[in-house]
């Protein structure tokens, strides 16, 4: 149910169909908690969301990449410090990775503050013949199995905010206060390199890391970029209520913003043209992501920017591809083709995850390390037969030794995955898979850059 309030958001959304929102019991408790969500202060601000249009405007030109990770939902309960930092922590040691083997900027970006809210294959679970909703993510309702639990509860769309409000605090902490420092970061990457069983492999592009930063300190350089870091907050601008409520005019502008995050995205099940998600992305002036499964094609993938993006303006659509390590190959190349011989520029990346997920005989929903590295390949290969930018990677990882995701360098067995599967939904990449992932991302893209420099020789010496 979607109710009026006082925000200052267009309101054309409401008269749309709204796929994936939450049935609420008491309109009039949605409506209260709406209002005080409407009075709150912005989480971020417009002049930080420009800034990372600003900078995903750098991937759509090919002169940067996207690091963007986190929970597949966050939790209120883990908005500690501790559970943050080991998220921050894991975002800046793959970006220390990815930024010297690609040698442009990473522009870091969180699935984190605010990724409360998930779309679900189904609205009810039932277990031992008892059907209840289903656990759409801390926002809406508990994940414990009891119909008290279950019920759709506006009270925690005020706790989304303050979660989210705690959180950016965190974040802006850790990146800022020294914790960042590029030089610490790369002691943490020598550290797992050492304890992987899989080390010797990331030896040699940790050591010219190394040099690099030896260098560095020998040349006097210290720019201020190696001791702080940037981290942008994004989720799935799934509950439209929320979104709207957070809804400002910008007063530098008079544009809107959606003030709960950097970046939002749309997901796989809630993109229709003519649905509510797009027409309240499209009112918004924030970077806006798409996801885009197999069975887009490559006319929807035209609409969505004519609607989203109608002036083709870099950085202000990102298209973030799962087609699944199966389909890449074969799914990508019209899509990317079309959009490119039309002149659109959005940035691409990769969300190796969606497209992957399988279940294991012990009943986990889980995912093959394989399977990710294999469709990030797919999105290098796909890109470069076509001489566009693989603009970066988007991937559902913690900073804990969760047993979510199989596979990896310090190999997870299906056996393993009860031991420490805590995922209230998706299964993540735990700490040292996400490392190992950044490690052969890094080689992919040194392979490419090593192709391309062949190929400029090659033509030089023709
Ligand atoms: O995280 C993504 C979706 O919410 C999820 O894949 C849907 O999962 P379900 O099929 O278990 O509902
Ligand atoms: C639900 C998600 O993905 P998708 O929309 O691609 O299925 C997600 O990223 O949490």
């Amino acid at each position: 149910m979607t109710l009026a309030t006082h925000t200052t958001a267009v309101d054309s959304w409401r008269l749309l169909p709204a796929a994936q929102q939450p049935s609420y019991p008491d309109p009039v408790a949605l409506r209260s908690a709406l209002d005080d969500l409407a009075s709150y202060p912005p989480l971020v601000f417009a002049g930080e969301c420009d800034r990372l249009r600003d900078r995903i405007a750098d991937v759509a030109r090919g002169e940067a990449f996207v690091l963007q990770g986190g929970d597949c939902a966050e939790s209120f309960d883990a908005v500690s410090s501790d559970q943050v930092r080991d998220k921050v922590r894991t975002l800046l040691q793959m970006a220390a990775v990815l930024t010297y083997a690609s040698s442009v900027p990473v522009v870091k970006i969180g699935r984190i503050a605010g990724q409360y809210s998930k779309p679900r294959s189904n609205p009810t679970e039932i277990r031992d013949g008892v059907e209840l909703p289903v656990y759409r993510g801390d926002s809406v309702n508990g994940l414990a199995f009891t119909p008290e639990s279950r019920t759709p509860d506006p009270e925690r769309l005020k706790r989304m905010y303050h979660s989210s409000a705690a959180t950016l605090n965190l974040v802006r902490a850790f990146t800022t206060g020294g914790y960042a420092d590029l030089r610490q970061v790369h002691e943490w990457n020598r550290d797992f390199v050492a304890a992987s069983p899989v080390g010797e492999r990331y030896e040699r592009l940790a050591g010219d890391i190394d040099d690099a930063l030896t260098f560095l300190s020998a040349c006097g350089a210290d720019p201020a970029a190696v001791h702080s870091s940037e981290i942008f907050a994004s989720h799935e601008a799934l509950l439209l209520d929320y979104e709207a409520a957070l809804t400002r005019v910008d007063a530098r502008t008079g544009k809107l913003y959606d003030v709960s995050g950097h970046m939002v995205w749309i997901g796989e099940r809630t993109r229709q043209l003519d649905g509510a998600h797009v027409e309240f992305a499209s009112t918004v002036r924030n970077p806006i992501g798409v996801k885009l499964g197999p069975t887009t094609s490559a006319d929807e993938a035209m609409r969505l920017i004519d609607k989203l993006d109608p002036e083709r303006e870099p950085g202000r659509l990102t298209f973030i591809t799962r087609m699944g390590a199966r389909n890449v190959r074969e799914i990508l190349p019209e899509l990317i083709g079309k959009v490119t011989a039309e002149g659109a520029r959005p940035a691409w990346i990769c969300d190796p995850m969606h497209g992957n997920t399988f279940e294991a005989p012990s009943g986990h929903k889980t995912r093959h390390f394989d399977d990710v590295l294999d469709e990030v390949t797919g999105f290098f290969e796909v890109h470069r037969a076509l001489g566009t930018h693989p603009g970066g990677i988007h991937v559902e990882l913690t900073g804990d030794d969760v047993t979510e995701c199989v596979g990896g360098g310090a190999e997870v067995r299906l056996a393993d995955l009860g031991q420490r599967y805590e995922s209230a939904c998706d299964p993540r990449l735990n700490r040292k898979q996400s490392l190992d992932l950044a490690f052969r991302v890094a080689e992919l893209y040194r392979d490419r850059t090593a192709q391309g420099a062949a190929r400029r020789e090659a033509v030089r010496a023709a």
